[in-house]
């Protein structure tokens, strides 16, 4: 899969910008400020349908202007296709998606076209934050590739609202209607069944790869390990002790106001040489596990779905030292590419393809490119 146009309008500080980038790697350096992340952030919209850093989307529109669109032309192996993101902030329906010129009706039918993996500086959170985190790192993976589990997600939480919302009233109230509630809970059971066995399958594949590209990048033979630590803990017959987990635990979640168990509260254990990562690893073992983790999940979406996805990095060159910068081009080589950078020289410039410089005067972003 391969981006052979981008055009932005009124995006953050890009009135209008059209770039065919190369599909193999692109650089663009440009000063702090100058609107690199702003370009990656615009292609993640048109994967996801939402930016990467921020969750309001009134802040990808330019200022003082009443409309943002983020627009990729892409080539994968079923042929091109055209993904438009519009945001009116004024308008009833704010956010528009039109796949070839047609409005989708949901969200899910845009997962997939455009798969695309990014890594920021934020991903660091990925080893050393809580395990929000981790689960939306496998949520936005697998919905990538499982259009089942994207509604999973989306019924699963509708569900737990509606409990959430009982057993709120229940605790304000002193009383309720256990026969819903129950029906709540049956109604999640089965969407959080899916989603436990996925998120274990695709873990289990993980761990594999993202060992051994841990020990490729920092050339050690450190040991990384990815597992899953769900609240349920048998393999078999999921829906049926979720059920159960959830009626044991409503006096103590009505006492709390939130649903207590369930695959919204299930982590991700990461581990260096056995010890956990969080307590124990240092900032360049930090840096090397989380940007394994993007790596491999790049190479599962490819396994899983046949397509390439496209791989954006945001300024990891310049915290990685000489042979683990070598390490992490020799491993991307194969996937259109797009690395931010301060300064050109942070990349070593015979493996990349093309090189863009990005400029902002008066507020306004520009993208030129330059002889390599
Ligand atoms: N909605 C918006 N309207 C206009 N300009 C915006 C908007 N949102 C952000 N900007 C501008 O975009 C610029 C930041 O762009 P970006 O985050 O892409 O920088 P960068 O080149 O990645 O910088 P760094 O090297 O520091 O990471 C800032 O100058 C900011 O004022």
């Amino acid at each position: 899969m391969q981006i052979e146009e981008l055009k932005l309008k009124n995006f953050r500080n890009y009135r209008e910008l059209t770039l065919c980038p190369h599909p193999g790697v692109n650089l663009f350096f440009g000063r702090n400020g100058s609107g690199k992340t702003n370009l990656l952030e615009a292609i993640h919209y048109c994967s996801l349908g939402r930016s990467h850093r921020v969750t309001n989307d009134i802040n990808v529109v330019k200022n003082n202007e009443s409309f943002a669109l983020s627009s990729v032309s892409i080539l994968n192996s079923l042929g091109h296709r055209k993904i438009d993101v519009r945001f009116h902030p004024d308008e009833v329906q704010k956010k528009a998606i039109l796949i070839d010129d047609k409005k989708i009706a949901r969200f899910s039918d845009m997962m997939g076209c455009l798969c695309c993996v990014i890594f920021s500086p934020e991903d660091l959170g990925l080893i050393k934050e809580g395990p929000s985190q981790r689960r939306r790192y496998l949520d936005m993976m697998i919905s990538q590739i499982s259009r089942p589990y994207f509604v999973a997600l989306q019924q699963y939480r509708t569900g737990m609202e509606q409990r959430n919302a009982m057993i709120r009233n229940y605790r304000a109230t002193g009383t309720g209607n256990m026969s819903l509630l129950s029906a709540f809970e049956e109604t999640m059971a089965s969407p959080a069944a899916v989603i436990i066995k996925e998120r274990r399958r695709i873990v289990g594949m993980l761990s594999d790869i993202a060992r051994d590209t841990y020990q490729r990048i920092s050339d050690t033979d450190e040991v990384f390990r990815l597992v899953y630590h769900s609240s349920v803990k048998e393999e078999t017959n999921i829906e049926e002790i979720l059920c159960r987990l959830f009626r044991e635990n409503r006096e103590d979640d009505i006492r709390m106001g939130f649903t207590s168990v369930g695959p919204h509260r299930d982590d991700l254990i990461l581990t260096l040489n056995k010890n956990q990562m969080k307590q124990f690893a240092s900032q360049g073992q930090i840096r090397t596990a989380a940007l394994s983790m993007k790596l491999s999940q790049m190479k599962i979406l490819k396994d899983l779905s046949g397509e390439d996805p496209v791989l954006l990095l945001d300024d990891v060159m310049s915290e990685l030292d000489r042979k683990r910068r070598a390490s992490l081009i020799g491993e991307i080589s194969s996937y259109q590419t797009f690395i931010t950078c301060a300064d050109r020289n942070d990349v070593d410039c015979d493996k990349v393809q093309a090189v863009w410089q990005v400029r902002a005067s008066d507020g306004e972003a520009s993208v030129e490119q330059i002889q390599n």
